[in-house]
């Protein structure tokens, strides 16, 4: 053979093989999403996304505690309102005594060394679902959407939260979260990460079950992007950098690994993450069920993609199983 066609050959150990990647999955690199609902006592299994729950604060500290000891870094939280009062401007997100705040106390008292980041978004608290605030004829009305956001992730922020991160995609929310939290004394307190390239995806399926936050009428398409629009997920990401956004996200994940390699030429200088949404957990899992790949094989390498396309953080429901995985 020429030696010049000599490729694989040369790395015939899994040792050299394993060199071959630029980073690796690490347990700092994971942030668990979690759902956090107002019965203080509840844990109710989640059918659409197997193996997730939700999770009233009483039970945090037997559910978390030993996924800290294996070493889990970092959560991100999801409120699950049940019993409260929705309403057009999602009042109950903010709500001193609900689900999340609540949460974020518990959890800095209960694990010190653990990162709490928050999901900020009005779909769970509004009473037509969707994730900003509306004009009458049910378009989305940005700039009062904005100041509300901004008004929840200082109340996140003040309640501990280490990092807040708008879902909503309402124009101008990452400057007027920023402005919100440096304006309150928090601008070296909390990072501020947005979810910048969001697609408006059939991948969340399961999440709107588990959360009950599907829109009471039409769609998210107008506020999350059209699954084609590359231009305007770079254009996006550009603007969250410029507005002073701390971390960006692409989300779903897999699907988008084109975007989320745009994201880290556009971004090379900042974190990058993504998430792998409740759809494509589930997606993974109900192939492994039906025989047609290895659940671990699998989800290290859909993982692996988005690390290899540029992420350094991943928000993944496989956390706790990659705990495991990765100690073997
Ligand atoms: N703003 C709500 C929100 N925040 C995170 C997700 C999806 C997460 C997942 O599917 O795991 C969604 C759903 C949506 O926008 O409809
Ligand atoms: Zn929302
Ligand atoms: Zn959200």
């Amino acid at each position: 053979m020429d030696i010049s066609s000599v490729l694989q050959g040369g790395y015939q150990h899994p040792l050299s093989r394993s060199w071959q990647a630029r980073r690796t999955l690490t347990k700092g690199m994971l942030m668990y999403p979690i759902f956090i609902t107002d019965d203080p006592d509840a844990y109710v299994d989640i059918p659409s996304l197997p193996g997730q729950a939700r999770w009233g604060v009483n039970r945090l500290e037997g559910f978390l505690g030993p996924l800290v000891k294996k070493g889990l870094k970092s959560v991100i939280l999801f409120g699950v309102p049940m019993l409260c009062q929705k309403d057009g401007s999602g009042t109950p997100a903010d709500d001193p005594k609900g689900p999340v705040i609540l949460a974020i106390q518990t959890l800095r008292l209960l694990f010190p060394t653990l990162y709490i980041a928050c999901d900020v978004c009005l779909c769970e608290y509004t009473s037509h679902g969707h994730c900003g605030v509306l004009h009458e004829d049910g378009t989305i009305n940005s700039e009062p959407s904005a100041a509300r956001i901004a008004e929840v992730a200082l109340a996140y922020a003040k309640a501990g939260a280490h990092c807040v991160a708008p879902s909503d995609m309402m124009d101008g929310r990452i400057k007027a979260i920023k402005r919100a939290l440096i304006d309150a004394g928090y601008g070296n307190k909390c990072t501020l990460m947005s979810y910048s390239a969001k697609f408006a995806s059939a991948l969340y399926g399961p999440f709107r079950d588990a959360a009950g936050s599907a829109p009471s009428f039409g769609d998210r398409k107008c506020y999350q992007l059209p699954p084609t629009a590359k231009g305007l997920a770079r254009r996006a990401i550009t603007r969250d950098i410029a507005e002073g956004a701390d971390i960006i996200m692409v989300k779903p994940a897999l699907p988008y690994l084109d975007v989320i390699s745009d994201a880290a030429e556009l971004a090379p200088d900042h974190p990058l993450a993504c998430y792998q949404v409740s759809g494509e957990y589930a997606m993974v899992v109900a192939g492994a069920r039906a025989g047609v790949y290895d659940l671990r094989t699998m989800a290290f390498e859909t993982t692996e993609s988005m690390i290899r396309a540029g992420c350094t953080l991943i928000l993944s429901y496989f956390t706790p199983q990659f705990l495991d995985w990765l100690d073997e």
